[in-house]
């Protein structure tokens, strides 16, 4: 469980380290805004990669054509927002996209969704919010046949430092049918 009382006398810190006066109007509630939203947007620091595959692994094995005819499902723009480990900085206009050729069931298309949103709710690095969704959506479909592409900006790439407000990051991982061909869409 996220400990909101601890980051709460944090901020109060951070905000005195900084020089304000953290008793004042606009910012005195700022320490319990803050320990708020972190236990909303790092929610997902709690749960392992399993945990989430068992909490968002709704599947469904009926018969079907589908199954034997080499059909592939593909979830595009899933829209998600993470923080990089290093300067918990926000990465944002982030596009997830997840494909895979299922084995003998298919996956509940929202729990794609799920589990890209949840993996984001850590302090992540892009090139493991792609390999923990590609592990979930291969522990939870049984599929040989995965592609995760994530897309993103990085804050501290954009806002501070080097400061290249237009650099995009591509992130990449694949396996089976999708190492030879990549999907298209
Ligand atoms: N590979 C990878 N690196 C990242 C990601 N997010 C942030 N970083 C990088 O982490 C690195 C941390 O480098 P440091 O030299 O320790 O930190 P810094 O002095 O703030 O570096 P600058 O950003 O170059 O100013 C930087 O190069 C960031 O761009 C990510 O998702 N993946
Ligand atoms: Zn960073």
């Amino acid at each position: 469980m996220i400990d909101k009382q601890k980051i709460e006398q944090c901020i109060r810190e951070i905000l005195i380290a900084l020089g304000e006066d953290p008793d004042r109007d606009g910012i005195k509630d700022t320490p319990r805004r803050v320990a708020k939203m972190y236990e909303e947007v790092f929610q997902g620091i709690q749960y392992t990669n399993d945990e989430i595959a068992d909490q968002f692994g709704t599947c469904f094995e009926e018969d079907m054509d589908f199954l034997s005819k080499d059909g592939i499902i593909l979830v595009k723009d899933i829209e998600c927002t993470s923080y990089c480990e290093h300067h918990m900085a926000l990465i944002y206009d982030m596009h997830i996209t997840v494909a895979y050729k299922p084995k003998d069931k298919v996956i509940g298309l929202s729990k794609i969704a799920r589990i890209a949103d949840m993996v984001c709710r850590r302090l992540q690095i892009q090139e493991r919010i792609t390999s923990d969704i590609f592990y979930i959506i291969e522990k939870v479909t049984d599929s040989d046949d995965i592609y995760v592409k994530v897309d993103g900006k990085h804050g501290c790439m954009t806002a501070r430092g080097i400061k290249k407000h237009q650099a995009v990051t591509f992130t990449e991982q694949k396996s089976g049918i999708f190492q030879q061909q990549p999907p298209t869409f």
